[in-house]
């Protein structure tokens, strides 16, 4: 029985929540993209793409990681900051494990914040001291690093480049020995638990970041009206609410141009996505005080 047993692939198994924190523009997504292998988080050179918490999952065969993304910790934003936080709290409290993911060289007011959210959960720690390809001189990085480990008790840090997967497979090495033992709690294959809803909602929304580049309204969010599926085609309707009046004739570009870019990447990725054919259809509302009405929050999936 004993040898039966010994050779069981489960024994020694990991599994568990991995909470990402770092202020806005870190590179959180990049990593977690990453680690997972596809793209589940958008990414954007601005700051404050991350609205939602996003579950990604990494299945090895020494443990199963189960990240947490969480909104970039920052300051203001009116009262949908109330729900970005919520959301960062909901990630600590189900938390294993917290990652800390700050930029090289960098330590701001934001990056202590996040790392006193971090200390307050009380889980061990993990600092991720990313985007080191841009340091042209290595020897600055090590007064760096004593500096951080000083900061806190970390129970290992790991300098490397989100989008090197050399770099990111190491951290995963660093990261499933720190994991409760437990069995695996999703298949192998999936990579997020997020739906198709939640996956458009997102697509869309990386899209008029894009396409707006330095106009972007921050204040833009993206509702998904109807989502049916109809003899092999996706069936999508969505709203984008802005705040003012010229962000709407900003996003809808002459005529309506920028929209149909927009709406026409959008559905490209899409139907890579769910490899089925899809109609997009895309509306733009302007509601001075979306982020405080409640109704147009609880369609965004912000549940009070
Ligand atoms: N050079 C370099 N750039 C990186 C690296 N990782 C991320 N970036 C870039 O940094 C920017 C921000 O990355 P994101 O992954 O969107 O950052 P985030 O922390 O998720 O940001 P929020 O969604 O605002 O919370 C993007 O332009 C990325 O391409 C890296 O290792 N090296």
């Amino acid at each position: 029985m004993d040898e039966i047993k010994s050779g069981v692939p489960d024994e020694g198994y990991r599994s568990g929540y991995a909470a990402l924190l770092g202020r806005p523009n870190v590179g959180k997504s990049t990593l977690l993209n990453h680690l997972v292998g596809q793209k589940i988080s958008i990414t954007a050179p601005r700051p404050q793409t991350t609205r939602d918490q996003i579950l990604g999952i990494l299945t090895r065969p020494d443990g199963q990681l189960l990240f947490l993304d969480t909104p970039g910790v920052h300051g203001g934003y009116r009262s949908l900051n109330r729900h970005l936080l919520r959301a960062t709290r909901g990630a600590l409290e189900s938390a294993d494990l917290g990652v800390l993911v700050v930029e090289a060289l960098l330590w701001t007011h934001d990056d202590a914040e996040a790392l006193r959210w971090l200390q307050r959960a009380g889980i061990p720690l993990v600092a991720v001291v990313n985007k080191v390809d841009r340091i042209a001189s290595k020897g600055r990085l090590f007064p760096y690093l004593q500096a951080l480990a000083e900061r806190g008790e970390f129970a290992a840090i790991i300098p490397l480049s989100a989008r090197r997967a050399a770099d990111v497979e190491r951290l995963a090495d660093a990261l499933v020995p720190l994991l409760p033992p437990a069995p695996a709690a999703f298949p192998e294959d999936q990579v997020t638990d997020r739906n198709l809803r939640f996956m458009a909602a997102e697509i869309i929304r990386e899209q008029i970041f894009r396409q707006l580049g330095a106009e972007l309204p921050y204040d833009t969010a993206v509702a998904i009206e109807s989502y049916q599926v109809e003899g092999g085609q996706q069936r999508i309707e969505a709203t984008i609410y802005c705040r003012k009046p010229g962000q709407k004739a900003i996003i809808l570009g002459d005529g309506g141009s920028r929209l149909r870019v927009i709406g026409s990447r959008a559905r490209e990725a899409l139907q890579q996505l769910t490899e089925e054919r899809v109609w997009l259809g895309l509306w733009v509302k302007q509601k001075e005080q979306w982020s405080e009405d409640h109704h147009i929050l609880r369609e965004l999936g912000y549940d009070d």
